[in-house]
């Protein structure tokens, strides 16, 4: 199976994802860090030197790259992912959705030390901004994530959680 990890920066993708594998014996991609890979150069250095828009172009060719040569996986997403160039219709088409779901409280707190690697939330110099920041985000982003099949609220998210809502979705559906 494919299992792909959508949801705000901070809500625990990577961290989740990566502990998902494991229990299930998937390999684990980060969207992100095939990106850099592929790219040699960090996030931060591709939105420095070519803006946003390339990166959303280099997202959505990647995405395809990974599933088209992985049929198993646990694939972590970056935050905007599902939001640029159909890329939620790629997910929802090829494998099963979690929208991971994470207070902006507990957002944060998580980001305030590891900004500086998030090139869209860099600028927010105070905790009051960051927040700012994220709050707009995520209303701009609800609509997309939303339409993920399978969602997991707060800190609850456990690999053991999610084990037995994918359990659950799979013998419903
Ligand atoms: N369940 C959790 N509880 C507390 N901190 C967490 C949890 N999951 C992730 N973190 C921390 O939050 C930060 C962001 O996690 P990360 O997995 O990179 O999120 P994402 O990939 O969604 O941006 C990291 O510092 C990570 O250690
Ligand atoms: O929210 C976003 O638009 C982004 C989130 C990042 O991934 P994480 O969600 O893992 O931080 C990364 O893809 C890039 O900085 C853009
Ligand atoms: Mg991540």
């Amino acid at each position: 199976m494919r299992l792909y990890l959508i949801g705000m920066p901070g809500a625990g993708k990577t961290t989740l994802g990566r502990a998902l594998a494991t229990a299930y014996g998937l390999p684990f991609r980060d969207l992100d860090h095939e990106i850099v890979r592929r790219e040699q150069r960090s996030i931060a250095e591709i939105f420095a030197a070519e803006g946003e828009a390339y990166f959303r172009q280099r997202e959505a060719a990647v995405l395809r790259e990974v599933v088209a040569e992985l049929p198993r996986l646990v694939l972590a997403t970056g935050g905007g992912t599902p939001c640029f160039h159909q890329n939620l219709d790629v997910l929802l088409e090829t494998g099963y959705t979690l929208y991971l779901h994470a207070p902006l409280e507990e957002l944060v707190r998580r980001l305030q030390r590891g900004a500086a690697s998030r090139p869209l939330l860099a600028q927010a110099g105070s905790p009051e901004a960051l927040e700012k920041r994220l709050r707009e985000t995520l209303d701009a982003r609800e609509q997309f994530y939303s339409r993920a099949p399978l969602r997991c609220t707060g800190l609850a998210c456990t690999v053991a959680v999610v084990q037995r809502l994918l359990e659950q979705y799979r013998t419903s559906s």
